[in-house]
């Protein structure tokens, strides 16, 4: 059972062929699925697209796909005795084929398997085989010429909603209109794996850890648990779980490369009626279902696509009070008007507990900070919370992280808009939170319940000799934090602000000295750390009120802070934090309101222009159209 071949996560991170900047071309044919035995019609489409044509001779099908022309015949003649191509001989000319539907040609999407490279691409993909393939694989580029790239990694095996290999696989044939048996086979062996371990309650109440084999528990867990996580063996595949080991059990076989499966009997808490007073849309219940299958998961999705009502949901399903964790108290504030507006609660049933209030009720939403504190740890006990959930959690800070492991025992939801994995918050969120639960980004702009923004990129140049001459013996971060202040975009923020002028705009910005001189030249106020809690507070509002169409917003701006109505954003500086922040600036203007326009301004021929670029090619391949242009002094 155990796969010496399989690797383990982070093992898999350094293989990742995307990871690597892997560019080759998909349509290399490296690894088409022409092995022996099977030539398929989508092979022969594959071929007429090579040749740009839909009718071909087995000439042209040698030629196209590298084969000799003897075999392409016999191969073309076993497909026409199948009834999927037809023949049509002309007396003098060469026979040529075409398929049985011509007009599949045009309409049928088609689908390549790679399978070493675990990558399927699909062309003109319908929403069925979206979302089935969202099932096993996660998109990794939606908006090349090439057609949307899917990856299989392991985790996106570990986290598939069935509950059998064979009907994984029924998914994945459907999806792939095919048989890989190269895939399927590091699939199975990607299954197994999250299949070896399980959490479950003991009728007594405690928790048992299961092995599928004596071999595998004497193997793996017995060798990298001991006495702090488990009590005693119960059986050769069974043993007694120490209370509160769970959650550090789950990481370290995942880090084994064996997740477990948790399927203890989760507390749902003290009983909370919840009824809802929205119809969830139909990717929101699936979210919602598969969550209730688990009592575990992360919503993953864009921001704007409803991550916080789908939440509500979870809550109405759990029925038990909630603690709700979140990144700021303005994020606070909202949540608790949505669950207001959603659910049949009522307002006293809710409480904020951060630094402006303390009031701990059947629902109550803390921020991460208060949740951080030593003195503040009995929030996690002051009730018997069913669900806890985790807004924003690729942000979730490591002491809350610590506190929260012994919240094993109840639902785990979390809320994330950021699917990037580059980093060790994964294994984290995984085994602390659940499992990603996501639908591809695409078909959430596609039906239109996200807006897509446009996204453009401007470099602009020097604005004065001075900084250019700094940047130019300067070093390091050095040059970086010059290129990002460079005083030419202050023209350039002040052109898109007029080339926009219904536009309700924020600006971000990542440095208070240029957030500064922004305020003076366009005359706006600029929230920023030192803003006081009370005047971000009313400037959001008049914002939101439409008594104030323009915003200037240094990094405080990125956590969450709701800014729906924003249809235009200037990224003046700051995208040079992490991907996340870009992805997050970006998604700050994608709301169902549509229309949104994000311009990130780069220093022309700088380190910032090379920054820029890369993280935007990242926004691309979520699914962005992303647009780059070059600033001349004139601003065009
Ligand atoms: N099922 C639904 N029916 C009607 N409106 C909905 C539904 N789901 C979401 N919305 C609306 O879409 C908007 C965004 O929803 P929500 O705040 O839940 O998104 P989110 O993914 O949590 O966003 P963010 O990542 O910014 O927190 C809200 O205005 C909300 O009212």
């Amino acid at each position: 059972m155990t796969d010496d071949r399989s690797s383990t996560p982070a093992d898999e991170q350094r293989s990742d062929p995307t990871a690597s900047g892997d560019t080759e071309p998909i349509d290399a044919g490296d690894e088409h699925e022409t092995g022996d035995a099977e030539f398929t019609i989508a092979d022969f489409h594959d071929a007429s697209q090579r040749e740009g044509r839909p009718v071909l001779t087995a000439a042209a099908v040698s030629r196209a796909l590298e084969m000799p022309h003897e075999e392409a015949t016999e191969r073309l003649e076993a497909l026409a005795d199948r009834g999927e191509l037809q023949r049509h001989a002309v007396s003098t000319d060469p026979v040529i084929w075409y398929p049985s539907e011509l007009e599949d040609l045009t309409d049928r999407e088609r689908v390549v398997v790679f399978p070493k490279r675990r990558e399927i691409v699909v062309d003109r993909p319908a929403q069925f085989t979206r979302a089935q393939l969202s099932q096993f694989a996660h998109l990794a580029d939606g908006n090349g010429e090439q057609g949307y790239r899917y990856v299989v990694r392991p985790e996106d095996v570990w986290g598939t909603p069935h509950d059998t290999f064979d009907e994984l696989v029924r998914t994945m044939r459907q999806a792939l209109g095919q048989r890989s048996d190269q895939l399927e086979d590091w699939v199975e062996s990607q299954w197994d794996r999250a299949h070896q371990f399980r959490l479950t309650t003991h009728e007594d109440g405690y928790t048992v850890l299961e092995a599928q084999s004596p071999e595998i528990m004497g193997n793996v867990a017995r060798q990298k648990l001991d006495e702090e996580h488990v009590h005693a063996p119960i059986s050769e595949t069974e043993d007694w779980v120490r209370e509160g080991a769970e959650a550090a059990i789950k990481r370290i076989l995942y880090e084994a490369g064996y997740p477990v499966q948790d399927h203890r009997e989760l507390e749902s808490g003290e009983e909370l009626p919840i009824d809802l007073r929205v119809s969830l849309r139909d990717y929101q219940r699936t979210w919602v279902d598969r969550f209730t299958e688990a009592g575990e998961g992360v919503f993953v999705g864009p921001p704007g696509s409803g991550k916080t009502v789908a939440a509500t949901g979870a809550m109405a399903h759990v029925e038990g009070e909630t603690l709700v964790l979140v990144p700021s108290r303005d994020l606070a504030q909202q949540w608790a008007d949505t669950i207001v507006e959603y659910t049949s609660l009522e307002p006293h049933q809710i409480g904020q507990y951060h630094g402006g209030r303390k009031e701990v009720r059947p629902v109550t939403i803390a921020t991460y900070q208060i949740a951080g504190m030593d003195r503040h740890r009995s929030l996690f006990d002051d009730r018997e919370w069913g669900l806890v959930i985790f807004d924003e959690c690729q942000h979730v800070p490591s002491d809350v992280y610590r506190r929260s492991t012994h919240l094993q025992s109840k639902h785990r939801l979390g809320l994330s808009a950021s699917p990037i994995r580059e980093d060790d918050r994964q294994t984290e969120i995984f085994t602390l939170v659940g499992p990603p639960i996501g639908t591809d980004w695409e078909a959430l702009f596609d039906a239109g319940h996200v807006a897509e923004p446009e996204l453009e990129i401007r470099y602009v140049p020097w604005g004065d000799d001075e900084q250019a001459n700094a940047y130019g013996s300067a070093d390091g971060r050095e040059k970086y934090r010059i290129a990002a202040r460079n005083r030419g975009k202050i023209d350039e923020v002040r052109y898109l602000l007029s080339a926009h002028p219904d536009a309700k705009a924020i600006v971000f910005v990542d440095y208070l000295e240029q957030g500064r001189d922004l305020s003076e030249a366009l005359d706006v106020p600029f929230l920023s750390g030192e803003t006081p809690y009370h005047e971000r507070r009313r400037l959001l509002e008049e914002f939101r009120r439409d008594e104030r169409d323009l915003l200037l917003i240094s990094r405080v701006g990125d956590e969450g802070i709701d800014l729906p109505t924003a249809d235009l954003a200037i990224v003046a500086s700051g995208l040079g934090g992490s991907r996340r922040q870009g992805t997050q600036r970006a998604g700050r203007t994608m709301r169902p309101a549509g229309g949104a326009l994000v311009y990130v301004l780069a220093t022309r021929g700088t380190r910032e222009e090379d920054f820029a670029r890369k993280q935007l090619q990242h926004l691309g391949r979520k699914g962005m159209t992303v647009r780059e242009r070059t600033v001349e002094h004139d601003a065009d």
